[in-house]
């Protein structure tokens, strides 16, 4: 099994955040995922982690066709706070790629839901691999998280991948007119925990 390891950490000040965090980078992920590294306020307490998905279309222009944009934003906020970790990984789309979920946004337009649509383009309806993730965490020292999120898919595997969750705190809902269908099928089909 391939080790991970950290390759990098530089101190990068951000626009509405009040803590600087340490950007790492790593040896042995499959993608440049990054990890961004909070400062705990009180010693020993348990970090709180978000394992988010690149979204361009969300979190750089603004999409209004899913959460991820605000749902950055908050874990950004809430981890400065408290102290924790950021992972960002690079898997664009739950895994398919920008340009395919470009094609599987023209599909959602025709009334297929976010999974119907991966399928149709004989896709995985999410292939995402959080095995990474718990690597890089490892890779800090860190290995028992309160893991910020309302998919049981990412608790499930990481767990899977040895790390231990103590606590769940779940993501704010970000609903608006655009993204109500996008919301509850991952509700109605991935078990998500969102009480709109
Ligand atoms: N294929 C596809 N990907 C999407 C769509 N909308 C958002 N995404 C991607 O989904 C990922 C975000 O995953 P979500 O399932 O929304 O949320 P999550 O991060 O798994 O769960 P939380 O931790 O609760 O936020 C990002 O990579 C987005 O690019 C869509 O309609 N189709
Ligand atoms: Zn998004």
């Amino acid at each position: 099994m391939k080790m991970v390891t950290v390759r990098q950490r530089v101190d990068i000040p951000l626009q509405d955040v009040p803590v600087t965090p340490d950007f790492v980078s790593f040896e042995g992920v499959l993608k440049e995922h990054i990890a961004l590294v909070f400062p705990s306020p009180v010693a020993g307490t348990t970090p709180l982690v978000r394992v988010h998905s690149e979204c361009i279309t969300g979190e750089v222009f603004g999409s209004q066709l899913c959460d991820c944009g605000p749902q950055l934003r908050e874990a950004l906020a809430l981890i400065a706070r408290q102290g924790g970790v950021l992972l960002y990984l690079r898997q664009e789309g739950r895994g398919i790629g920008l340009y395919a979920k470009l094609q599987a946004y023209s599909l959602q337009k025709q009334g297929l839901d976010t999974f119907e649509a991966n399928r149709h383009l004989n896709l995985p309806e999410d292939s995402r691999s959080f095995e990474d993730a718990a690597k890089m965490l490892d890779a800090l020292g860190i290995n028992k998280i309160r893991l910020l999120t309302n998919n049981p898919d990412k608790q499930a595997q990481l767990e899977q991948y040895g790390i231990e969750i103590e606590d769940i705190v779940p993501t704010g809902v970000y609903l608006n007119p655009h993204n109500r269908r996008y919301l509850e099928a991952k509700v109605k089909l991935r078990d998500h925990k969102i009480a709109f």
